[in-house]
């Protein structure tokens, strides 16, 4: 137990729990507890505990969620597909927060934003149903105008924008698609969005990510759960927190990319 929990303005950090559920289901077992992994996180720096509800269940069961949110201290930020099931799930829930992602069953992992220009009216609907349950609502789009001048449009408050293709690019793509996220973002925060990111960060990739101003939040996940497997959970929220944070303040806390 430590008394380190930098917070404040600077940089808040979503530890998404997906991946503890994935060890749990690979042998049927009742541990790891992502109940468990969620409090230490919290303890351990954590601002907000991100988890996706997939439709296949692949991780997160909806056990999971109803255990997990009255034990939350901090934020319950609920990843769902727009489908009237989840909707209504996450209404019966109240999480403070509602990420909504597309989902495809085939893929491996999510694969891209929302595009919430192409459905429109079904985003708008979701959006309603769930600010009517006093829920705030996210989307999960890509660094894109028009994807974020239509969910400005829609009335959702925060947009989390998918670093999926800058955590896979290299060389000059790679400073291509930050520079996507870095324009992205400004161009959120112009159109009055809390501006969130995540998928695929890592604890090197990162700190270009958490260097961007515009951002308020990363939900980061994968790479948290990987590293817990040599360090514990503890520290690797802990290193994750702090190296967002010394980035944020232009300090390289983390090996340079
Ligand atoms: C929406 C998002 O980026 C995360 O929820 C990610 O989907 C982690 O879960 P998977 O690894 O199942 O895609
Ligand atoms: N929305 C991104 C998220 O919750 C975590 O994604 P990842 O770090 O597991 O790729």
């Amino acid at each position: 137990m430590s008394f380190l929990h930098p917070s404040g303005p600077v940089i808040d950090l979503g530890v998404n729990i997906d991946h503890v559920a994935t060890l749990r289901n690979a042998r049927g077992t009742t541990y790891p507890d992502p109940l468990r992994a969620a409090l230490i996180a919290e303890q351990a720096g954590a601002d907000v505990i991100t988890l996706h509800l997939r439709e296949d269940r692949r991780h997160i069961k909806d056990a999971d969620v109803v255990n997990l949110r009255p034990q939350l201290m901090t934020r319950m930020n609920l990843e769902a597909a727009v489908t009237q099931e989840m909707i209504d799930f996450a209404c019966k829930i109240g999480p403070q927060d509602v990420c909504l992602v597309p989902e495809r069953r085939e893929e491996v992992t999510t694969e891209g934003g929302l595009d919430v220009v192409r459905y429109y009216k079904q985003v708008e609907a979701a959006i309603r149903q769930l600010q009517g349950e006093g829920i705030r609502v996210s989307l999960f789009i890509d660094a894109d105008e028009q994807q974020i001048a239509a969910a400005a449009e829609l009335g959702a408050p925060v947009i989390e924008l998918h670093t999926g293709r800058y955590a896979e690019a290299e060389g000059a793509d790679l400073a291509h698609e930050l520079e996507r996220i870095r324009a992205g973002a400004r161009f959120g925060v112009s159109r009055g969005l809390k501006v969130n990111a995540g998928h695929g960060l890592h604890y090197t990739n990162v700190q270009a990510i958490a260097a961007l101003e515009d951002i308020g939040e990363l939900n980061i996940g994968h790479a948290i759960v990987a590293h817990a497997v040599f360090a514990g959970f503890e520290n690797a929220v802990r290193e994750m927190k702090a190296i967002m944070v010394a980035a944020r303040l232009g300090v390289t806390l983390g090996r340079r990319a």
